[in-house]
C-alpha cells in the first residue's frame, strides 16, 4: 500500500496496515520527515490526533520516501490522505505515476470549497472516470482507531479493502452509497465546530444533546438533496463520526469550536500553525450549496465573524 499524506491519519493507517504485517510506503513531502520515519521509526512532523499522545514506533513495514513514482510503481492500493482542500494541488503533481487500474482510496472528509465538490467527483475530475475508487469514514481518530466505514461503486473493491484493513483495532463495514457518507463526513466536522461552541460557552448538556440531534437532522437533509440515503446518515459516518466526534475529547474541529465559544477568533486560534481543520471549509461551502439550515447556516456565520457564538445560539432559540 502507498499512502499519499504523512499527516496525523496517514500516519495511523500506516500503523493499522503495517501492525497486520502489510508493506506501506508512506510518501510525504519533506525529506527530513521521511528520515525521521526510516531512521527513528517517529514521525516528527505529526501528533496522531487529539493532541493527547505522540504517534507509536512506526514498524519495519513501514518506509517512507519523498518518491511517489517508486512508491507508486508496485501499490496494489494507494490511500490519499491529503486534506480535501490540498487534494487537487497534491494529485496534480503526482497522478500521472499512479499506474493504471490501481485503486485510489480517499481518507479525506470535506467538500472543496472552490467547487463545492466531494472527494468522489474530485478524485474523478483530477484521476479520470477509468480509475477504482472507494471512500474510508466514520469515527476513526488517528489517536484510537476503532472502525470505519469503506464505500465504493464497486463492492468487490470494497470487500477487498475490509479484508485488507480488518485487524484486532480495525473494523470495516460497507456502504453502497458513497454520496450520504461523504456529505455525512463533511458535515459531521461542522457539527463538531457547533458542538464545541456549545460546550466552550458552558451551556451544559441538554443543549448539547438538542444541537447535535438537530445537527444530525440537517446532515439528512442535506444528503438527501445531494441524492444520498437518508438511512445512512444512522450509521458509522453519520451518527457515528458525529456522536465520537462531538461528545469525546478528541475532535480538532470541537476544540476550535470550544476555543471560538468565549471569543477566541479563528485568526487567532490558526495564528500558531498554517492548519486549517476539516469543518472550517465545509462550514462555509454548505450554505453556498443548500441554504439556510439553521445549525449549519449559523456556524458559517459565526466563522465569518458575521454574529458571534452567543447571538448564533439566541437566533436558533428565536426560531419559529
Ligand atoms: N486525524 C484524524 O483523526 C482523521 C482525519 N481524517 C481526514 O484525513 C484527512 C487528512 O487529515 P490529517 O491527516 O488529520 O491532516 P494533517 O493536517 O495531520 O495532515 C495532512 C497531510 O497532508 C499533507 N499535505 C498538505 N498539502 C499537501 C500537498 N499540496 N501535497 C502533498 N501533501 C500535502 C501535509 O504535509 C500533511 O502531511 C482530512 O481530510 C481529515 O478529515 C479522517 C479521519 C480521522
Ligand atoms: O474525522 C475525525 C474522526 O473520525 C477527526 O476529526 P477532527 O478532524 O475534528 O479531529
Amino acid at each position: 500500500v502507498a499512502v499519499l499524506g504523512g499527516g496525523s491519519f496517514g500516519t495511523a493507517m500506516s500503523h493499522v496496515l503495517g501492525r497486520k504485517g502489510v508493506n506501506v510506503t508512506l510518501v510525504v513531502r519533506q525529506e527530513t520527515v521521511a528520515a525521521s520515519i526510516n531512521e527513528n521509526g517517529t514521525n516528527t512532523a505529526h501528533h496522531p490526533g487529539g493532541g493527547a499522545s505522540r504517534s507509536p514506533h512506526f514498524l519495519p513495514q513501514v518506509r517512507a520516501t519523498t518518491d511517489a513514482a517508486a512508491a507508486f510503481a508496485d501499490a496494489h492500493f494507494i490511500f490519499h490522505a491529503v486534506p480535501v482542500q490540498f487534494t487537487r494541488d497534491a494529485l496534480a503533481k503526482v497522478s500521472h505515476l499512479i499506474p493504471p487500474g490501481v485503486p485510489v482510496i480517499s481518507l479525506s472528509k470535506g467538500i472543496e470549497t472552490s467547487s463545492l465538490m466531494l472527494m468522489a467527483e474530485v478524485l474523478e475530475d483530477c484521476l479520470g472516470s477509468e480509475r477504482p475508487l472507494a471512500f474510508l469514514s466514520g469515527p476513526a481518530f488517528a489517536s484510537e482507531i476503532a472502525e470505519g466505514l469503506v464505500t465504493a461503486a464497486d463492492r468487490e473493491l470494497a470487500n477487498d479493502l475490509m479484508e485488507l484493513l480488518a485487524s484486532t483495532n480495525f473494523r470495516a463495514l460497507y456502504s453502497p452509497d458513497v454520496v450520504g457518507v461523504e456529505v455525512g463526513g463533511a458535515v459531521k466536522n461542522v457539527i463538531a465546530i457547533a458542538a464545541g461552541m456549545c460546550e466552550g460557552l458552558g451551556l451544559g448538556t441538554n443543549a448539547m444533546a438538542a444541537l447535535v440531534t438537530r445537527g444530525c437532522t440537517e446532515m439528512r437533509k442535506l444528503v438527501v438533496v445531494c441524492g444520498g440515503e437518508p438511512s445512512t446518515v444512522f450509521g458509522l459516518s453519520g451518527v457515528g463520526d458525529t456522536f465520537g466526534t462531538c461528545f469525546g475529547p478528541l475532535s480538532r474541529n470541537r476544540q476550535v469550536g470550544m476555543r471560538l465559544g468565549p471569543g477566541e477568533t479563528l485568526k487567532k486560534i490558526f495564528a500558531p500553525s498554517s492548519e486549517v481543520y476539516g469543518g472550517v471549509p465545509p462550514s462555509r461551502s454548505i450554505p453556498k450549496l443548500v441554504g439556510k439550515y439553521p445549525i449549519l447556516f449559523g456556524v458559517a456565520a459565526i466563522l465569518d465573524g458575521k454574529i458571534t457564538p452567543r447571538e448564533g445560539l439566541e437566533r436558533l432559540m428565536e426560531m419559529p
